[in-house]
């Protein structure tokens, strides 16, 4: 029997079972801890086999460089995916095959999300950050929604031009639900084998829960993104235009040859991209900060000498703020959200090393053991950003790190995260508020499965450390209502009464 077996000239691996491959021993769930401990045994690339299918597991640097970056041309696809198929229509961005349809969504986004581009959206990030900050000081208790509430907001605000002033009642808790689920469904390993054995396809739906799920999560992308998209499109018939990307989107649909259906659902995919990253990476760090408080001190040092107790920091300050800098890449090594990043595929035969990479093989980047590899980081399940100021990449000392980037959490090549930059400023937006944690012991590795990981939520108290810092959230707060005014005309009634509120406005909404 052929199948399932290891063909010579592959990348070794772990034994094989006849007809199956590795499929009974594939993780159920956060796969990344699993092809870790592979890694250690079968080196930084090796291979695993599904049935007749071939995955390709890279941990480590070199090989990702040469194989996903040079070699991108190469390595640019995704893999098959029924469930992400019948959910989407392969109408996502990040799960689209290699076609002319991904190239065209691939360049609408770069267009609107470059550099220059995104410094558009810092003012919104910013008013944004500031609520985050305000709504921490006063209810500290419901910090882990209110962190959730300001990455979708972000993202809402800048995609659709609408904002979300509140978690509990609003889009945000709809969305999040939702997105859990669909970052279930989408993780490898999570459901049967359908793509390697298509007759589970026809198994009714009451013995295959995913048909339910996959449904559900349909119906509750298209309500959400088709509304969203249609508010927009009032809005820009009223002449009520905020500068946000669908607007910029809608305006070039011709030349871009997308029609409605594919710039709903762009902008969709680009709030799943954008929301669960930032939310996750966020509550990473508050869990670090607490968890080391030492950490903790030494950036509220960095704050206090470089901007002093007189305003909030601001982007520009960034350059100044070394260990600041170093804590976002420690974070990201510590807990990379995307451990596997998503899996890419080869349109060609490929050869590394002297093994032979087949066309239509998966790869996986294991980012997670990447930074995980106790010969390339000192202690590396120690959160320690001071590794980042030691050596550039955080490296020990004589690790050739030529083969490194700081941008390695964002993934590979012509597949890489396209909105990095608006990715970073919302990162750091967060992270210079003036507060703190208290140092208590957490269940460090209470994780959620899923393509996408953080902490479940956790509890603890944040206070600010002096009542001028108070003050300065307040006022930084309440003077970004002009800011956030272009974005709210079309929330709804009750979205609006609950930022006047918030603002002591409620006397205008009677
Ligand atoms: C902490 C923040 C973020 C991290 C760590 C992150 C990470 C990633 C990773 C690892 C990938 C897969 C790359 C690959 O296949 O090699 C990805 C793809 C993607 N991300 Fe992000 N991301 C973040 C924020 C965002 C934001 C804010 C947006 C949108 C506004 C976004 C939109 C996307 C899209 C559309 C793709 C699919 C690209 C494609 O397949 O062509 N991401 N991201």
């Amino acid at each position: 029997l052929q199948i399932g077996r290891r063909d010579s000239g592959l990348p070794p691996g772990p034994p094989t079972q006849p007809l199956f491959g590795n499929l009974l021993a594939f993780p159920k769930g956060s796969p990344h801890y699993q092809f870790t401990r592979w890694a250690k045994r079968y080196g930084e690339i090796y291979s695993l086999k599904l049935g007749p299918k071939t995955i390709i597991v890279i941990t480590g640097a070199s090989p990702a460089k040469e194989l996903m970056e040079r070699r991108s041309g190469s390595t640019v696809d995704r893999p098959p995916l029924y469930v992400g198929d019948i959910v989407v229509g392969g109408m996502n961005i990040l799960l689209a095959r290699y076609t002319v349809k991904w190239r065209m969504l691939r360049k609408a986004v770069h267009a609107m999300l470059t550099p220059q581009a995104t410094l558009q959206h810092l003012p919104i990030q910013q008013a944004e950050a500031s609520q985050l900050a305000f709504d921490i000081l006063k209810t500290p208790e419901a910090f882990y929604t209110h962190v959730r509430r300001y990455s979708s907001s972000v993202i809402l605000s800048v995609l659709f031009g609408v904002r979300s002033p509140r978690y509990e009642g609003g889009r945000v808790a709809q969305f999040f639900a939702m997105q859990h689920e669909w970052e279930r469904i989408v993780e490898p390993g999570a459901q049967p084998p359908i793509d390697l054995i298509p007759i589970l396809k026809y198994v009714p739906e009451r013995w295959a829960p995913w048909k339910t799920l996959c449904r559900k999560v349909r119906a509750v992308q298209q309500e959400l993104y088709f509304g969203m998209l249609e508010e927009c499109e009032r809005r820009i018939a009223n002449g009520l235009r905020n500068g946000c990307f669908m607007e910029s989107l809608l305006d070039r649909q011709k030349e871009l040859a997308l029609d409605r259906e594919s710039v709903g659902y762009l902008g969709g995919a680009l709030v799943e991209g954008g929301s669960d990253t930032t939310s996750a990476f966020l509550h990473s760090l508050i869990l670090a900060m607490i968890s080391y408080p030492e950490a903790q001190k030494k950036a509220q040092q960095e704050l206090d000498s470089v901007v002093g107790h007189d305003r909030i920091p601001a982007l520009d300050d960034m350059a100044s703020l070394p260990y600041i800098q170093a804590v976002i890449y420690e974070t990201h090594r510590w807990r990379p959200v995307a451990p596997l990043a998503a899996p890419h595929a080869t349109i060609k035969e490929e050869f590394y090393n002297g093994y032979c990479i087949p066309a239509g093989a998966t790869i996986l980047v294991n980012t997670w053991g990447i930074y995980h590899d106790e010969n390339i980081y000192e202690d590396p399940t120690k959160f320690w950003p001071d590794r980042f100021i030691k050596s550039e990449f955080g490296t020990r000392d004589g690790v050739d790190d030529v083969d490194r980037r700081h941008t390695l959490p964002f993934g590979f090549g012509r597949r890489m995260c396209p909105a990095v930059n608006l990715a970073n400023n919302s990162l750091f937006d967060k992270i210079k508020d003036p507060q703190t944690g208290d140092p208590i012991h957490y269940d460090l590795w209470d994780y959620k499965k899923g393509i996408v990981t953080g902490p479940n939520p956790f509890r603890c108290t944040i206070t600010p450390r002096s009542t001028r810092h108070a003050e300065l959230i307040e006022q930084a707060f309440y003077a970004s209502t002009e800011t956030f005014l272009p974005f709210e005309g079309e929330m709804s009634g009750e979205d609006k009464r609950y930022a006047a509120a918030m603002r002591g406005l409620s006397h205008l909404f009677k």
